[in-house]
């Protein structure tokens, strides 16, 4: 039987004062793209946070593959190759499109310059743009930086939080073929608010509320499921 790439159990994070996730219960299957959903606040990226070891858990574990990650550190949990494209991008504006792909390549080999290969089929924006400053592309092209670093990066797991926020559907089609075809090498996690992008890339699906797991399952399930779809993310 395959086992999880990812299992979260029992995870509870607190910030500050506030008890955000109340034991998140995950297992998420290796080869597949499963995504993130749930209304604003509850829980998606903190989820993403907490496996990265940006925002601890304060209980419960969290297994990457044979691996104990609760307690792991930002860059050891990197290391253990899970790539994490936050909300905000992380790429370096001031950098050129070239230099932003060099400090995401954790070596450089012909492994990694061959993931460039095709990167630049997947998104050849960034092979016209690659001696040009990051901060010249546009909102699209940024995401796909951004993506793309982390592709490069060969992680056998991807974290990638709402990539379609603010841009237009017709680059939001785009960037759903692109993760098509990432899908085909590595595992990815998605956080999507846009039920379009969730339902055309991923295969599975959990939905947080309240810092908790309410419903999880294969995402064309979901996708005829109204009530549901209703009920916990307040679209028909
Ligand atoms: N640094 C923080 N300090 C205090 N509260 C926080 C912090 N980060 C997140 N929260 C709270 O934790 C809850 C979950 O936030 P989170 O960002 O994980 O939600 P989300 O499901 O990703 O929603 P969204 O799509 O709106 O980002 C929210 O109520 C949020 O206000």
């Amino acid at each position: 039987m395959t086992e999880p790439i990812l299992r979260l159990e029992g995870v509870h994070t607190f910030i500050a004062q506030h008890h955000i996730l109340q034991g998140v219960d995950m297992a998420v299957m290796p080869g597949r793209a499963t995504v993130l959903l749930g209304r604003n606040g509850a829980g998606k990226s903190t989820t993403m946070r907490t496996v990265m070891g940006l925002t601890p858990a304060g209980r419960g574990s969290i297994r990457l593959g044979e691996r104990d990650i609760t307690k792991a550190r930002p860059y050891e949990v990197a290391q253990a190759g899970v790539g994490f494209v936050p909300e905000d991008q992380a790429v370096i504006y001031s950098l050129s499109v070239e230099e932003n792909f060099r400090l995401a390549m954790l070596s450089e080999n012909e492994d990694s310059w061959r993931r460039m290969d095709t990167i630049f089929e997947l998104f050849p924006a960034l092979k016209k743009f690659w001696r040009s400053k990051a901060g010249v592309l546009s909102g699209g092209q940024k995401q796909m930086l951004a993506i793309a670093r982390a592709f490069v990066g060969d992680h056998k797991l991807l974290l990638i939080d709402e990539p379609s926020k603010g841009l237009a559907p017709i680059v939001v089609d785009q960037l759903i073929d692109s993760l098509n075809h990432i899908k085909e090498h590595t595992t990815i996690i998605l956080v999507e608010q846009n039920f379009h992008m969730a339902s055309h890339v991923g295969s599975d699906y959990f939905i947080l509320d309240d810092g908790r797991v309410v419903h999880q399952g294969l995402m064309e399930a979901l996708v005829d499921d109204r009530p549901l779809k209703q009920k916990y993310l307040g679209i028909a």
